[in-house]
């Protein structure tokens, strides 16, 4: 069976325009595994009161971000998919959850070289339902509906392969690499509450609001495989393990809230401030949610972020980039993907 590899990401609108903005909020919104309340509510929420001021505000924040050449988060997916397939013998192709470059028309390049089995590669090192899960249903909806013959596996969450701790680590050790900071951040994104508890297949062992010492995230537990509150403390522990950072120099938040249900605490912009009050004069963020840069981390975190910190009379702030293009980041995908192009086929 040919074989040939398939990058998702999450997408970004064709332009910053509040026009386009509003199309591609649209399509992610909607979608019941982001606000997952029955389709009226969503429906009314979505339609009736987000689309018709968050796409104004979302397109003057895209515009400060925007490249000559496109969406960052793009730009730099394309990139990773050229360096990708410059190291594997098999077609590499791209696609994005949401917005123009489909799953459907991803899945079809491939097709159209003649791949029968396709290894899909979800770009997030966490599982959450509103990533990974989305792009798994879709892909297997188009492939009963479009390719009924085609073979698809896909990677696992990443978040604790030594190989990707090791490269993550040694990013940030060489982005902070003489800087002066007293505490590094690591900002994950954030997803609701109840997101935690609908991916919980124990029914009862995560405590999503628990942010005093996570007891849970610390209990062996099955849920962990689909706990992404559990998969980011992981990054936090393990990456401060590699790099020897001392207990108290660094802590964990999440970022990005949306909407009055709670969140994953605690948030990002709070602890930022937080640090900046309690006498941190410089300090340090990595957000390890994205394996790429996009409009939360160039906007949301280097931007807004560093504001917030003046604001409250820190000094220095310095944003580590995602992995970007990063080579170590290459060979991990090509490593794995070597590693599941050499397992025997089942049936
Ligand atoms: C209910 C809303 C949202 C959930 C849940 C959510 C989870 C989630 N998102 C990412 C990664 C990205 N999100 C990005 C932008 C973005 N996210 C939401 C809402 C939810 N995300 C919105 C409305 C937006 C658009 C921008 C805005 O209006 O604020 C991006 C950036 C895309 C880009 O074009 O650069 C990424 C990446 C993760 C990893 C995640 C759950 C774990
Ligand atoms: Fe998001
Ligand atoms: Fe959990």
């Amino acid at each position: 069976m040919k074989k040939g590899v398939l990058l998702v990401n999450l997408g970004s609108p064709d332009s910053p325009n509040p026009k386009d903005v509003k199309k591609y909020l649209g399509e992610f919104l909607m979608d019941p595994r982001v606000i997952d309340v029955p389709k009226w509510a969503r429906t009314l929420l979505v339609k009736g009161i987000i689309l018709n001021t968050r796409p104004k505000q979302s397109a003057k924040a895209y515009q400060k971000i925007w490249w000559e050449n496109g969406s960052p988060l793009i730009v730099i997916s394309e990139e990773l998919q050229q360096k990708v397939q410059e190291q594997v013998e098999y077609p590499v192709a791209l696609a994005m959850r949401y917005g123009s470059m489909t799953i459907k028309k991803g899945l079809q390049e491939l097709v159209d070289k003649g791949v029968e089995d396709v290894y899909l590669i979800p770009l997030y090192p966490q599982f959450a339902m509103a990533t990974t899960e989305t792009i798994l249903v879709l892909a297997e909806e188009i492939r009963q509906q479009h390719f009924p013959n085609l073979k698809i596996e896909s990677l696992p969450a990443f978040y604790n392969k030594p190989e990707y701790i090791k490269t993550l680590s040694e990013s940030i050790k060489s982005h902070l690499q003489g800087k002066n900071y007293d505490h590094l951040l690591f900002s994950y994104h954030g997803v609701p509450e109840r997101h935690i508890r609908k991916s919980d297949i124990t029914n009862g062992h995560c405590k999503p609001s628990d942010i005093i010492d996570c007891a849970c995230c610390k209990t062996e537990s099955k849920a962990h495989e689909f706990c992404y509150k559990h998969q980011c403390k992981e990054v936090t522990r393990l990456v401060a393990e590699y790099l020897n950072l001392e207990e108290g120099t660094y802590s964990t938040s999440f970022q990005s809230r949306l909407g009055f249900d709670p969140w994953l605490q605690p948030y990002t912009d709070r602890t930022i401030e937080r640090l900046g009050q309690s006498g941190i004069e410089n300090m340090a963020i990595v957000t390890p949610a994205f394996v790429s840069d996009c409009l939360e981390t160039l906007e949301e975190i280097a931007m807004e972020g560093e504001e917030i910190f003046h604001e409250v009379g820190g000094k220095d702030f310095t944003t580590v980039p995602c992995l970007n293009t990063d080579q170590n980041w290459v060979n991990n995908l090509v490593k794995w993907i070597e590693e599941w192009a050499k397992t025997p086929a089942t049936i």
